[in-house]
């Protein structure tokens, strides 16, 4: 039976020593059993995977030695160029991974020779070019394997050789690993591979012989070793007595037969010596713990002013800076295009923005650096690194900035929109003059944050050989190891290019943000008070064509099955002041609105000033955009543009339509003079009260002397005392003869201003008269919706 209580102090302490003990146990046997090796699987024959499992010489000549010392080989799979970092941080005891020795490299690890190889020359089946020797490839290009021994023998050659013989230089082009540089070959990027001799023979196999080996001698022959850490003694001592076994029993000359491989010979070895911790006979030379050295200042000094650093910053700051624009404004044609109605463009858009978000960048820029291959025209731009990083960033990026566009575009109110609309402005200028610069003060923050991503990524175009800063880091450590040394350098000259681009943009950034600019220096405004009446009231139009300003004829409006507009019938003569009034949701903003073309009526006429302006549902055409400037509107939310002072606000619409500079501005100062609000000309929309802003809004009305201007609640937004202010501009107005319809639910207003009074229900107008009439009328509802808004 078990007992309830819980587990003595004591008696839990040792149950937990116990698991440890468990745990820990086959752990530490573990270490002991297993020999660790960082190697990297995409170097074949040498080092790959197949069925999963690591194949080649490295991992077979490993598991054989393990297998001599009574362990077991445990592959760490890790790419070329952070095979020595995973060895300094102790992730495995040694490198297996054809990695060739040089003096620079054998100062930071030790070396164990095991094998010799030589490079040879690649080119594509069909071409007539037959290099021998490293002397042929004078002002080719050559694609290699990064980090590889015999970049530095070539680019000595190029200048030693081909400059000094005026052949021009030899271009090389360093790949992550040599399928990508057999790939740059087949996409005519480069005209020449250098490759080892045994990885070409394999790389020519899985090419279908679509490439062909063109030299005849093994060139460049090299030591390959194994590498471990200086202070690891005891695997030192375990890895070259176990290669002495091996050969001694023959195991290693079968191995490397099967291979086509070879010891390294005598003379090999001998000019390596001081590279290397073995003799000539393979015995361990040193046994003196000897530590590696700690971080080399002076490297690291001698980096920092690198040109090879300087150049690749430059490019990657030019690369980032146009993918970022060229990204931006495509993204927002995205983002305009998903917005927009048509059911194609929209899914255009949408299908768009889901294929290229989800692409690895990777592997696009591998697909478009290879576009050249199956079309040949394409290798004028995009054998290029750089064109083909820049156009894979750009259709990356677009997608990602659209949808951060779509976000920012729908932050923007409709009413901007409407205000643009009944200024007459069209499509494309209220995008531009109105919304996008709206938008980008709301997208540029996480627009920043892309263009930080996109100085980031340019770290991958080294895939596609670009020489970006990650790439000069890597040429560089993967030939003397001082990684870390290396990387802080890479990482400084990131860390400059990401401030210096936030700084630039967030510059921009506060020049966009109205709110924290200063007024603009007021011009001298005083003599403007002294403009006469008459100058003041000729800017109010009074041009009268036509017996009406406006005739609305059997206006039917439906939402849905709901008739919200049940065949409105009204003729407004020159200077009539008339009031709509109703109960709410009696249709009285719908037929303001569909007066100027913001709704869409469903059926009957609208004429304006005679002339014909709406029919039905038929699209506004070319007559209704040029004489919609003659119907003034102010809205119930005021919308005036935030981005804008007061007097920009007025003169919007004025430029938009070409009219006079100076003229327009003249009749802005004293509309705004007229409305009482010149001294604040140079403020934004922020800085005013609602009733300041309703009296510019009212003002930017009159500002293309309008025939007649519509009200669509000009006061319900504004607190109670703020009214008057606004009411007091109306009946001015009213008192200069403008002609106006007003929807208000101020009555004593309308019964004051008006010289008619229409009250709507249910979508009809039931009275249209003299506010006397109306005030008498014995109609029992209307009365009684008079008396409710009295109180
Ligand atoms: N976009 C829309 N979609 C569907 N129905 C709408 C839409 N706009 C208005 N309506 C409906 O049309 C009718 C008339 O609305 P409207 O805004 O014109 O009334 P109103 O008299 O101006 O009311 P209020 O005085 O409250 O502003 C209402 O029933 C309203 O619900």
């Amino acid at each position: 039976m078990m007992h309830a209580y819980p587990l003595p102090k004591k008696d839990f302490l040792g149950f937990i020593l116990a698991l440890l003990i468990i745990f820990i146990t086959p752990l530490a046997q573990a270490k002991t059993d297993i020999l660790r090796v960082g190697i990297d699987l995409t170097y074949a024959p040498f080092a790959y995977l197949e069925n999963n499992q690591p194949e080649g010489f490295d991992p077979d000549f490993m598991r054989l030695l393990a297998s001599k010392g009574n362990k077991t080989a445990q592959f760490n799979d890790t790419r070329i160029e952070n095979i020595i970092i995973g060895l300094e941080s102790g992730h495995y005891d040694v490198v297996a991974s054809a990695l060739y020795v040089n003096e620079t490299r054998a100062k930071q690890v030790d070396f164990i020779p095991y094998l010799q190889t030589g490079g040879v020359l690649l080119v594509r089946k069909e071409d007539n070019f037959n290099p021998q020797n490293i002397t042929d490839l004078c002002n080719k290009k050559v694609s290699s394997m990064k980090g590889a021994a015999w970049i530095e023998t070539i680019n000595q050659i190029s200048e030693t050789y081909c400059k000094t013989h005026n052949l021009g230089a030899i271009v090389v082009k360093e790949y992550p690993s040599a399928p990508e540089a057999s790939q740059a070959l087949l996409a005519r990027g480069v005209d020449v591979q250098y490759e080892d001799a045994a990885v070409a023979q394999m790389v020519i196999a899985q090419l279908n012989n679509e490439l062909k080996i063109t030299s005849k001698h093994m060139l460049n022959p090299v030591l390959i070793g194994l590498a471990v850490r200086k202070n690891d003694i005891s695997i030192k001592q375990d890895l070259v007595g176990l290669i002495k076994q091996v050969r001694e029993t023959g195991q290693y000359d079968e191995l490397v037969k099967q291979y086509n491989l070879a010891y390294p010979n005598q003379s090999l070895l001998a000019s390596n010596q001081q590279f290397i911790i073995t003799d000539l006979n393979g015995e361990l030379k040193n046994r003196d713990v000897v530590t590696s050295q700690g971080f080399d200042w002076h490297y690291f000094v001698s980096q920092l002013v690198n040109p090879n650093f300087v150049k690749a910053s430059w490019t990657v700051t030019k690369l980032s800076i146009i993918a970022w624009t060229c990204a931006l404004l495509f993204g927002l044609l995205l983002a305009l295009g998903n917005r927009a109605k048509n059911p194609i463009l929209q899914n255009l858009t949408t299908s768009y923005i889901w294929l290229f978000r989800s692409l690895p960048l990777l592997v696009l820029l591998i697909y478009i650096y290879s576009l050249p291959r199956f079309w040949e025209a394409s290798s004028v731009v995009l054998s290029d690194p750089f064109w083909a990083g820049l156009i894979a960033l750009i259709l990356s990026e677009s997608a990602y900035m659209a949808e951060i566009h779509r976000g920012a575009l729908q932050a923007i109110p409709n009413g901007q929109i409407e205000a643009g609309k009944a200024l007459g402005i069209r499509y494309w200028a209220i995008q531009t003059k109105i919304i996008f610069p709206q938008a980008l003060r709301i997208a540029l923050p996480p627009l920043t944050n892309q263009l930080v991503t996109i100085v980031k990524l340019t770290s991958l175009l080294s895939v596609i050989s670009l020489t970006e800063i990650l790439l000069v880091g890597q040429q560089l450590y993967t030939r003397n190891f001082l990684v870390i040394e290396t990387l802080t350098v890479v990482a400084i000259y990131y860390v400059a290019i990401v401030t210096m681009v936030t700084w630039l943009i967030k510059r921009f950034e506060i020049y966009l943000d109205v709110t924290k600019r200063k007024n603009k220096q007021p011009e001298k405004l005083t003599s403007l008070t002294s403009f006469s009446n008459t100058e003041t009231t000729s800017i109010l139009s009074n041009n009268q064509k036509s017996k009406f300003v406006l005739e609305l004829a059997n206006l039917n409006k439906y939402y849905g099955h709901t008739q919200v507009l049940k065949n409105i019938n009204l003729n407004v003569c020159w200077g009539n002041v008339i009031s709509i009034i109703g109960p709410s949701g009696s249709g009285k903003t719908t037929l303001i609105r569909s007066i100027n073309g913001l709704t869409h009526l469903d059926e009957g006429t609208i004429k304006l000033e005679g002339t014909p302006f709406i029919q039905g549902r038929k699209n506004p055409n070319k007559q209704f955009y040029e004489r919609i400037v003659h119907l003034g509107m102010v809205f119930q939310n005021y919308n005036l543009f935030p981005h804008k002072t007061v007097l920009d606000n007025l003169l919007l619409a004025p430029d938009y339509h070409k009219m006079d500079k100076e003229e327009s501005k003249r009749s802005a100062l004293i509309l705004l003079n007229k409305v009482g609000m010149i001294d604040h000309a140079f403020k934004y929309p922020h800085q005013l009260s609602g009733g300041q802003q309703q009296r510019v809004a009212i003002a930017r009305a009159l500002v293309m002397k309008p025939s007649i201007i519509l009200f669509d609640e000009p006061t319900s937004a504004l607190d109670p005392e703020l009214v008057n202010e606004v009411l007091s501009v109306i009946a001015q107005l009213a008192a200069e003869g403008m002609t106006m319809l007003i929807v208000t639910h101020e009555m004593s207003f309308a019964f004051k201003v008006s010289n008619r009074i229409i009250f709507m229900e249910n979508g009809e107008i039931i009275h249209d008269d003299s506010p006397d009439a109306i005030r008498k009328s014995s109609d029992k509802r209307l009365q009684q919706f008079l008396n409710q808004c009295e109180h």
